[in-house]
């Protein structure tokens, strides 16, 4: 796994927000107990790529989380829009055409891609219910291998599946994990769920955290924890 200057920017804190004002107010209650900040649809969708501009202007890193899917000339022009934001990461789904898109549209940009591969929302059965005949487990490591081969930069998959992610993707694309929850924290609509500690024991490069830190009476001593939790 790729080594980190900095600690904390382990912990993606996601901003899943109303509105900017709401997440400018989160920003500066964590103050420097985060560097990294995930916008994905609903502050997204309300003005939240601005402010994802804005963010990374004043020094923070940030991913674009919109998990794009679509034909292949939508997806690469779509990423070459978004690649002036001066964004660290962008999402999208780990659908082999959608990612050679994504790799082209991003090119010479510094913009990342990672390819989401099952949401860890999915068990096995909501796997079936979608039509998908394979379990879970093998469902993420086929992704993994055809990400690699599409140059995708990195996965965001459990951190359950990330010792076989590695052995399909090798040391230098990045593995990024939600469906993070310190002890005892709601789960919410996960349901392949780690905490940070057994993320970073499983090698992991970056975590997602929203709920358990946006939702805290204390968000900075949460996320302050989260990295503690994984140094
Ligand atoms: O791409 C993502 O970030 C993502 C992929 C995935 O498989 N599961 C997942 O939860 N996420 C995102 O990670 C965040 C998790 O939020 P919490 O469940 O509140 O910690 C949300 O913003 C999700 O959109």
């Amino acid at each position: 796994m790729p080594e980190l200057q900095d600690p904390r920017d382990r912990l993606i804190v996601a901003l899943d927000l109303a509105d900017v004002a709401a997440a400018e107010a989160l920003v500066e209650r964590i103050g420097d107990a985060a560097t990294f900040y995930k916008i994905g649809y609903r502050l997204g969708y309300a003005g939240g790529l601005d402010f994802a501009a804005r963010l990374a202007r004043r020094g923070l890193k940030t991913f674009i989380d919109l998990k794009l899917h679509d034909i292949g000339n939508t997806v690469e022009e779509g990423v070459r829009s978004l690649s002036g934001l001066g964004a660290t990461f962008l999402t999208v789904h780990a659908y082999p055409q959608t990612m050679r898109a994504a790799v082209r549209g991003a090119a010479g940009s510094g913009l990342k891609i990672l390819a989401v591969t099952v949401l860890t929302s999915y068990d096995e059965a909501d796997a079936r219910e979608a039509g998908y005949a394979l379990p879970v487990a093998d469902l993420v490591a086929l992704r993994a291998r055809q990400a690699a081969e599409a140059g995708i930069d990195g996965i965001v998959c459990s951190a359950a599946e990330a010792v076989s992610v590695r052995g399909e993707i090798g040391p230098d694309r990045l593995i990024v994990t939600p469906g993070i929850r310190p002890a005892g924290a709601s789960l919410g609509d996960q349901k392949r769920v780690m905490t940070p500690g057994e993320a970073r024991a499983a090698g992991i490069d970056h975590v997602v955290v929203g709920r358990p830190i946006t939702g805290a009476d204390d968000p900075r001593d949460v996320a302050q924890r989260i990295v503690a939790e994984m140094a």
